[in-house]
């Protein structure tokens, strides 16, 4: 799939959420862990018009917006939901080896199990629960339909069982399929983790515009607005990052002095590259 540009219709080249999909799904889906993520992507599979009713959540400690969501119809830790036929893991990939045989009370011959759990494998999925494995990697701006998700399928997920997942994860913003998983650790460091980057940048634009001598509450409000902005820009645009980033730079300016210092050969990029080989080899150990 191309970048993703928006049109003056305002949807989206590229990734398009497409309700009527949802709408359309069959079967029953079961989410087991209902946190941050999980909580994210049920929320954008309601908005897209999935049926409420068709929802099985399982969640020890359910947040108080989870808890509402049971008055729209999802069943919340139903004692006797038998197989589904979609199950979405989102628990942490430490509590997996716990929560996944009691998982796998959900799963039947047919059931599609689709893991957003970082580092662990197809393998491990089938090992642990058996049906029609996909690996994805969705990030946190799944909450407001803007995030991407990364997948891969096992051989076995059968097309239509990988358009359920495709619609399911689309529902929360654009979706890739890779069909190399070791793909996934460097996926995971990249896109998963990324929004975390993006928003040290934003607190720390605020700090140094502190030691610039900005009051904090000035110099918070001008880093939010820049990335944010920077960020609707970057989706809006047709433009390489690059360009954009050539368009602020004047020549002898006051850009082009920043520039010097963050791209010099101990700046950004080292620094970048150090990060992601330090959690995309977090994500090789989480498989262990
Ligand atoms: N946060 C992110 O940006 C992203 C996270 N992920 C993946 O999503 C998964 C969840 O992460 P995140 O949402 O941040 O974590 P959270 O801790 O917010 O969510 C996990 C949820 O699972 C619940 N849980 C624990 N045990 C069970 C169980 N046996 N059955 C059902 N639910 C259970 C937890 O409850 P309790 O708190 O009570 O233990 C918690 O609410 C992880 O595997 C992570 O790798 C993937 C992409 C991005
Ligand atoms: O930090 C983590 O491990 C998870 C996976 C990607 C984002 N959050």
């Amino acid at each position: 799939m191309g970048p993703c540009v928006r049109r003056d219709d305002g949807t989206i080249h590229g990734d398009t959420v497409n309700t009527n999909t949802l709408q359309n799904l069959h079967g029953t889906i079961a989410l087991a862990g209902a946190g941050k993520m999980g909580g994210a992507m049920l929320t954008g599979w309601l908005a897209g018009g999935l049926d409420a009713k068709r929802v099985v959540v399982i969640e020890p400690q359910p947040s108080a917006e989870i808890g509402a969501l049971a008055a729209q119809g999802i069943r919340l830790n139903p004692k006797d939901a038998g197989t589904v036929d979609t199950l979405v893991i989102a628990v942490k990939p430490q509590t997996f080896p716990e929560a996944g045989p009691a998982l796998k009370s959900f799963v039947g011959a047919s059931t599609l199990v689709v893991s957003i759990m970082a580092g662990t494998t197809i393998a491990a999925l089938e090992k642990v629960c058996g049906g029609a494995a996909v690996r994805a990697m969705p990030n946190t701006p799944a909450a407001i339909g803007r995030g991407i998700t990364v997948a891969v399928a096992a051989k076995k997920v059968s097309a239509a069982q990988r358009a359920t997942a495709d619609a399911l994860l689309r529902a929360t913003g654009s979706v890739e399929w890779v069909e190399d998983e070791s793909l996934m650790d460097a996926v995971t460091a990249v896109s998963g983790s990324g929004p975390a980057y993006v928003f040290l940048l934003a607190e720390e634009l605020a700090r140094a515009g502190v030691e610039a001598g900005l009051p904090a509450e000035l110099a918070t409000k001008l880093a939010r607005q820049t990335v944010a902005g920077s960020g609707e820009l970057l989706h809006r645009s047709e433009l390489a990052s690059a360009t954009l980033r050539q368009n602020v730079t004047s020549p002898g300016g006051t850009t082009a002095a920043a520039l010097e210092v963050l791209m010099a050969k101990d700046g950004l990029q080292p620094l970048m590259i150090r990060a992601i080989a330090a959690a995309t080899k977090r994500s090789k150990e989480l498989a262990k």
